[in-house]
């Protein structure tokens, strides 16, 4: 099933929706309680466990958790923020049906368990976490214990990832009915652990109406193309890569080998004859064109039925790098625009959104990190989702802005966030195989989102089956076949 992401608001929306439906509120709390209870008791050993309840129904939700873990055994005590009078609703409904003692929630509190259920905020986190809140958040970091987040770790805004003031640093967080944008963006990811989904009740249906626009990226979000038993090499496609000069060719091989390795029937690196040159003692594979002048592009991709472009790696920020992708996006082929070619375009943006908007072919993918789409786009207001959002749109292009928690935007507002990546990744050059790969796929006919999304998930897959430290980014385009092949099956 495709995973969306509900935001706080669309996730407030299901909840009425279920309850317009039939499903009564109290009965998704109850089934939340119960989700978490639950998890406790499969993932951890029976032991004392202190529940921390918020004053809205996140802290509900702690108030059945600690109900139903007591009827397991499990030592529960339970510290409330604030006072049981002033809970409101079902909050107020299941504190009634606790019936041990409510003490005050304070940080001296959080020393003396195994185990801590964060049920103090949720979605209704409203604004930064500080004074005693943010004490006892502190406290239960500090101390031994593994804290189990209801929803999502108190602090952490789940429809933007950022920290509001301090945030829990949980074990793992049960959230409920669809994972927010929250799960997967930074740094909040990285504060959530694992991350378990409950089904609560809230029919499926309710979607339907809320009509999200972020998705998980996985792999049932995208196709990869499959080679038919009459195919050859010309209906895989053929992706030129536009290589650096003699002294800068790496980052354009690691992309020619990419595209190769995901499957390009075809892959052609161009560029000056000494460049290629460098190239010719490295590749056998991988074919040689020169491309010494941006006027050469045309004829080339007209003589090799190119179909796919990848510009910019080491391609130098330079007026030829500039005027080569302008050639690229006036041609039909699909284009991939990395490093040195967005950076070229950072004093003029709108020439090139005027040039990506001007195509008959609409698939152009960006692949900024962090500082090119701040040259690129300026500083744009927002989580990182809607920067990439904003950005899309702007530009006319997919965007894909990476980082631990790429975010891959289409113009039209639908969005992916990417979560199968590793910390292995973080090596020169892993991006210029993330772009050939991207070139690769759309040499096969993928579409730019479709094509962006299935590279940053197979790049991250790579990552992480590499396992270890010390992976470099020549390593990645070997570990594509396995993972290909068990995506197939
Ligand atoms: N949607 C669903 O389908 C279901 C949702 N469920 C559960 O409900 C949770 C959402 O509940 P919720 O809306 O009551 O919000 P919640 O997170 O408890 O916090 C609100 C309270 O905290 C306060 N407050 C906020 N920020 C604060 C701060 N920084 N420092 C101090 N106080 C702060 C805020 O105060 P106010 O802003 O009103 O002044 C208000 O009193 C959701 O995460 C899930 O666990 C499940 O039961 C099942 C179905
Ligand atoms: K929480």
């Amino acid at each position: 099933m495709v995973q969306e992401l509900l935001t706080p608001r669309e996730m407030a929306r299901a909840d009425q929706l279920a309850v317009a439906s039939g499903v009564p509120s109290l009965t998704l709390m109850e089934n939340a309680g119960q989700a978490i209870a639950f998890e406790v008791v499969s993932h951890l050993p029976l032991q004392p466990v202190l529940v921390l309840c918020g004053p809205g129904n996140n802290g509900g939700d702690g108030f059945v958790a600690a109900r139903l873990l007591e009827e397991r055994g499990w030592p529960v005590r339970v510290a409330l923020l604030g006072e049981k009078a002033d809970l409101k609703g079902d909050a107020a409904l299941v504190a009634r049906r606790w019936t041990g003692p409510i003490e005050q929630a304070r940080p001296e509190i959080c020393m003396d368990f195994g185990v801590i259920v964060d049920g103090l905020f949720g979605a209704g986190l409203s604004r930064d976490v500080d004074g005693l809140a943010a004490e006892i958040v502190r406290a239960a970091n500090n101390s031994a214990a593994e804290i189990v987040a209801i929803d999502v770790p108190s602090g952490v805004d789940g429809a933007t990832g950022q920290i509001r003031g301090v945030a829990m640093e949980a074990a793992f967080t049960v959230t409920f009915f669809r994972c927010k944008p929250g799960h997967l963006l930074q740094p909040g990811a990285a504060l959530c652990g694992k991350v378990l989904l409950a089904d609560i009740g809230i029919p499926d249906a309710v979607i339907d109406e809320i009509e999200p626009l972020a998705f998980e990226n996985e792999r049932l979000l995208w196709t990869l193309p499959r080679r038919r038993v009459d195919d050859h090499k010309f209906s895989s496609g053929h992706c030129l890569v536009i290589s650096g000069d003699a002294l800068h060719t790496g980052a354009a091989r690691l992309s020619a080998l990419g595209a190769a390795r995901i499957g390009a029937g075809l892959v052609t690196l161009g560029g000056a004859r000494d460049a290629l040159l460098v190239h010719a003692a490295h590749l056998t594979a991988i074919m040689l064109a020169e491309c010494d002048r941006p006027d050469d592009l045309r004829p080339l991709l007209d003589r090799r039925k190119i179909n796919a472009i990848v510009i910019g790696p080491a391609a130098g920020v330079s007026e030829d790098t500039r005027q080569l992708v302008l050639e690229a996006l006036a041609s039909e082929a699909s284009i991939v625009l990395d490093a040195d070619a967005i950076s070229t375009f950072a004093q003029e943006p709108d020439a090139l959104f005027a040039a990506i908007k001007a195509r008959k072919n609409p698939n152009v993918v960006l692949t900024p990190h962090h500082g090119e789409f701040s040259r690129l786009f300026g500083e744009i207001a927002g989580c990182k989702l809607d920067r990439a959002q904003a950005a899309a749109k702007r530009s006319g292009a997919v965007v894909l802005y990476k980082g631990a928690d790429t975010v891959i935007a289409r113009p039209d507002g639908y969005v992916a966030i990417n979560g199968s990546g590793s910390p292995n990744l973080a090596t020169a050059g892993s991006g210029d195989v993330l772009a050939g790969m991207i070139g690769g796929l759309m040499a096969q006919g993928m579409n730019a989102f479709d094509g962006a999304c299935a590279a940053a998930y197979i790049h991250g897959l790579a990552g992480r089956r590499y396992g270890k430290p010390g992976l470099i980014a020549d390593d990645l385009p070997g570990i594509l076949p396995d993972i290909l092949f068990e995506l197939s099956i």
